[in-house]
């Protein structure tokens, strides 16, 4: 597990490190770990790094600060560096004068800098960071074209410009980095526009100590591994936790088998079916115990409600009497939609182990939703009084208690009907398992973004489209991933 800041709280924390260190040591050790990654990505790329060609676009603030010293790191190693400076009155002076020391090439005008782009073999971007406010200004979206045009990696400084750090919302243009430096502590940006920033290497500039606890989370596969449930020598099909599913209907009867055969795959033990596509779900999955209705379904430790149940009064029936139950319930979909219609029903929620899991459209209907999808999910887990997955790209968990955790996924491929499904029936199993809301979402998230890039083929290439009932199928090999990234 490791922690995210946000931008204000890491420039609280560098004020009392800065104080009591020498004028411009964190920016020079900002900058040596910028160059370290640059040259590892040009030895890479071409082989070693004499005479490789790297240009800097260094904005007006400490960001571009950090990247005309690296320059000069880089020019101590022969790399041919050239700064764009977008600000030439305001480009930090003691970097700038570093890298002229170094007989490092500026330029101020863009068609100069577009040309040197185009022949460059590594981009830092070191327009803007922490200071950033909306996406990139002309110039700069100029020169970010140009090196993508050209195909030349750009390595991002602290956080790919043009894209906000708090929310990791880009602005109309922005840059795509491939891979990120980063100062401190990472921010939010990292895990909420985690393809935009590729992989991320974070430089210890000693503000640990100064660092708040986090106010966001990102789970590893150790920590879902350690969770994930697994029977013991006592144990027996009841004692491992029944999960209900309360799903389907003769219009989706698919997204009753996609829960409820999820459900099955995730942990061992048992799931009871509950609804009118019963049949279906027998003949997909026949150790799933199916039954017409809730009342009939029999003793369950955790209920899975919503998909495909439709919004009708028989589906805020089902929701009702399942919420009834006081068990811990996973309401997803068509449940949310309910809660949203229904203030009974999320007085009825509030307070006990409800975990929802809509997606953005489905949010809005019982939360306002903004730019800063963090904040959105923690409001309105604290407002509904019940934990919220808000789904996307970047999953976000927000517990009434205050914890949040984001699971950035590592490809796109979940973006398919019914995906859905099969995670609110692995969220459900692993809420009967006993896990809380919290951990349950987080670590079925985990598990089912894993589970699409391994049905995707993603470890051998670049994938290929993964349906959602391909997606179920690759949920053993993904639990079996995190079962053994336990350390
Ligand atoms: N405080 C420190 O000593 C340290 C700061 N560090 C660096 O300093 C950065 C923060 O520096 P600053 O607070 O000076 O802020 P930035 O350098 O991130 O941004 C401020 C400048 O960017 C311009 N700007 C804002 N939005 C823009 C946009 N959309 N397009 C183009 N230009 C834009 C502003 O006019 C301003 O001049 C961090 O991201 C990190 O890179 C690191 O060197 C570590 C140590
Ligand atoms: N672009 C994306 N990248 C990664 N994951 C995504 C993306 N879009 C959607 N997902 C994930 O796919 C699932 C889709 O769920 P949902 O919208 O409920 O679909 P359905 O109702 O068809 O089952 C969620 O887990 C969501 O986080
Ligand atoms: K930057």
């Amino acid at each position: 597990m490791y922690g995210v800041w946000t931008p204000e709280q890491v420039r609280a924390a560098e004020e009392p490190v800065l104080a009591r260190t020498p004028e411009g040591a964190l920016m020079r050790r900002a900058a040596r770990g910028v160059a370290q990654v640059a040259l590892a990505e040009l030895e890479r790329r071409t082989g070693g790094v004499a005479g490789c060609r790297v240009v800097v676009l260094a904005g007006a603030g400490n960001n571009g600060g950090d990247g005309l010293w690296a320059g000069y790191e880089l020019r101590r190693r022969g790399v041919a560096v050239t700064a764009v400076l977008l600000s030439p009155d305001r480009a930090h002076p003691a970097g700038l004068a570093a890298l002229r020391r170094q007989k490092g090439r500026t330029l101020s005008d863009v068609e100069h800098g577009v040309a040197a782009v185009d022949g460059a073999d590594l981009v830092l971007d070191a327009i803007v960071g922490t200071g950033a406010r909306g996406g990139l200004r002309p110039e700069a979206a100029t020169l970010a074209r140009a090196a993508a045009v050209a195909g030349v990696p750009v390595l991002a400084v602290d956080t790919p410009s043009g894209i906000d750090p708090l929310t990791g919302v880009p602005g109309d243009e922005f840059v795509d980095a491939a891979a990120t430096v980063t100062f401190g502590a990472r921010k939010p940006v990292h895990v909420l526009a985690a393809p935009r920033c590729g992989p991320v290497t974070l430089v210890d500039i000693g503000l640990g100590p100064e660092l708040p606890p986090a106010p966001v989370q990102v789970l590893d596969a150790a920590d879902v591994g350690e969770r994930w449930p697994v029977p013991g020598p006592g144990d027996d099909k009841y004692t491992q936790g029944v999960v209900g599913v309360a799903a389907g209907s003769a219009t989706y009867p698919g997204a009753a088998v996609l829960a409820s055969g999820a459900a099955a795959l995730a942990t061992s033990g048992m799931v009871r079916y509950a609804g009118s596509a019963a049949h279906e779900v027998r003949a997909a999955w026949p150790e799933v115990v199916a039954t017409d209705t809730v009342g009939e379904a029999g003793r369950v430790q955790a209920w899975v409600v919503g998909p495909g149940l439709g919004t009708d009064d028989a589906g805020a029936g089902t929701l009702a009497e399942v919420l009834d139950a006081g068990l811990p319930v996973l309401a997803d979909a068509d449940a949310v939609t309910l809660l949203g219609q229904h203030a009974e029903l999320r007085e009825k929620a509030a307070g006990h182990p409800v975990l929802i899991t809509p997606h953005a459209g489905e949010f809005g209907r019982v939360a306002q939703l903004t730019d800063d999808r963090v904040d959105s999910a923690r409001r309105a887990a604290a407002d509904l009084g019940v934990t919220v997955l808000l789904k996307g790209n970047a999953t976000v968990v927000a517990d009434p208690d205050g914890r949040v955790l984001v699971h950035p996924a590592g490809s796109a491929w979940l973006a398919t009907a019914g995906s859905g499904d099969v995670l609110s029936g692995v969220a459900g199993a692993l809420l009967a398992a006993g896990l809380d809301p919290w951990w349950a979402g987080g670590c079925a998230a985990f598990v089912h973004a894993r589970a699409a890039d391994v049905g995707a083929g993603a470890a051998d290439g670049p994938g290929s489209p993964v349906p959602a009932s391909h997606v179920q199928a690759a949920l053993p090999r993904a639990i079996r991933e995190v079962r053994g990234a336990i350390r």
